[in-house]
């Protein structure tokens, strides 16, 4: 690495990036999308929760306990990437008239379901077909997310010949229901690689409302630059919200996530100036890594939870001065994006609060609007 610039402070407004996605917002019918982390007992959902979103350890995974009731979690103080994980206990029983899974599937946005790859999948497999098709009635829009877990275990022929199969019987379960539409999507998965991190991207981005606009901009500021690729990071999770694109290759984004623990391992230990607690990522936070093969590693912070991760070749370099112009524009285009989203968010609330107290009785007691 041949030059670094560590960070200083840390601004804590953490609501500001919250409320320009309007995910805070707590009369919006957008609030915060709901992804279900579902699957049988020891799939390792409650690991794949602790290894994004804590920074826990895998290996410390392995003193888990099991979870018995619905855990929530809200994913937005520290983090771009605003929404709730629900944790489901391995056997949720849906004939439990005490389990309203109709509530849960109506907010849902996302729905993760783990199986086991180490595991007979056979059990995991008619849950995951009885769950999808009684969420799918309660709410048609949800993303169907399947995660093959577990995966460090298996050769790479292996790997593909599990997803193959498992994508066949789930598919032909749904066809033998006649609900071919249901579309499920697959992942190989496993936390002690990235790959958990890339599963976890592509399902937060399609919850991104401004994803078509974020990749454009990227489009746009690679080509005006010099730049072969590009990524949208939140800093926290080291999910990429948005890439240019061109394709992804899992090497690269490896690295991305490596440069950003670099930053931030060593952010926290020379850039605290000691009373300050959290990240120090900042408005001064940037990396520059020249690699050994002429690629040069850009990082830059775009806002107090994102960060800009871009590979270009060392002649490209040289105009540092045109990319640092670019970014700037890049940059101000996101707060642009950001800011009409606001905006929106803010009539749409308005619009609400104003529904809401015309529905109020005079002593003040609420009636439930529809
Ligand atoms: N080899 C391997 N083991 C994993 C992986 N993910 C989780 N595990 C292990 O699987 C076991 C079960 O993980 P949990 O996260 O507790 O599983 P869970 O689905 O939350 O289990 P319940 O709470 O009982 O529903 C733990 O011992 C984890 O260390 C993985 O990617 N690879």
């Amino acid at each position: 690495m041949k030059e670094w610039n560590a960070t200083r402070g840390f601004a804590h407004n953490s609501t500001l990036m919250l409320s320009l996605l309007g995910f805070s917002d707590p009369f919006s019918s957008e609030v915060k999308p709901r992804i279900l982390l579902m699957g049988l007992r020891r799939s390792g959902k409650s690991s794949i929760q602790k290894v994004v979103f804590h920074k826990m350890s895998p290996n410390e995974t392995l003193f888990l306990e099991s979870t018995n009731k619905i855990c929530r979690e809200d994913v937005s103080n520290s983090s771009f990437v605003s929404f709730q994980i629900w944790d489901f206990p391995g056997q949720i029983d849906f004939f439990d008239p005490t389990f309203d899974y109709e509530m849960i599937f109506r907010g849902t946005g996302a729905l993760i379901f783990v199986i086991d790859s180490q595991d007979d999948y056979v059990e995991a497999l008619s849950r995951l077909h009885l769950t999808v098709t009684r969420a799918y009635k309660v709410n048609p829009d949800i993303n169907f997310e399947v995660f093959i877990h577990k995966v460090d275990g298996l050769s790479d022929d292996h790997k593909i010949e599990k997803q193959r199969d498992i994508h066949k019987r789930a598919n032909d379960d749904l066809a033998d229901a006649g609900l071919e539409r249901i579309h499920l999507s697959f992942y190989l998965t496993s936390i002690y690689d990235h790959s958990i991190f890339e599963a976890f991207s592509k399902v937060v981005q399609k919850l991104i409302p401004q994803l078509p606009t974020l990749e454009n901009l990227l489009n746009i500021f690679i080509s005006n630059s010099g730049i072969e690729k590009a990524f949208l990071f939140d800093v926290v999770s080291k999910i990429y919200i948005a890439t240019d694109s061109s394709p992804v290759d899992m090497q690269t984004y490896e690295l991305c996530c490596d440069m950003i623990d670099v930053v931030i391992d060593i952010s926290c230990i020379y850039g605290l100036t000691g009373d300050e607690v959290g990240t120090p990522y900042d408005k001064e936070s940037m990396a520059i890594i020249h690699l050994n093969n002429t690629t040069v590693m850009y990082l830059k912070e775009v806002t107090k939870f994102l960060a800009l991760v871009c590979f270009l070749r060392e002649e490209s370099f040289e105009r540092k001065g045109l990319i640092d112009y670019n970014f700037h524009c890049f940059k101000k285009a996101i707060e642009e994006v950001f800011d009409v989203r606001l905006k929106v968010q803010r009539s749409r609330k308005l619009l609400s609060q104003r529904r809401w107290s015309r529905q109020t009785v005079p002593n003040g007691t609420q009636v439930h609007p529809h």
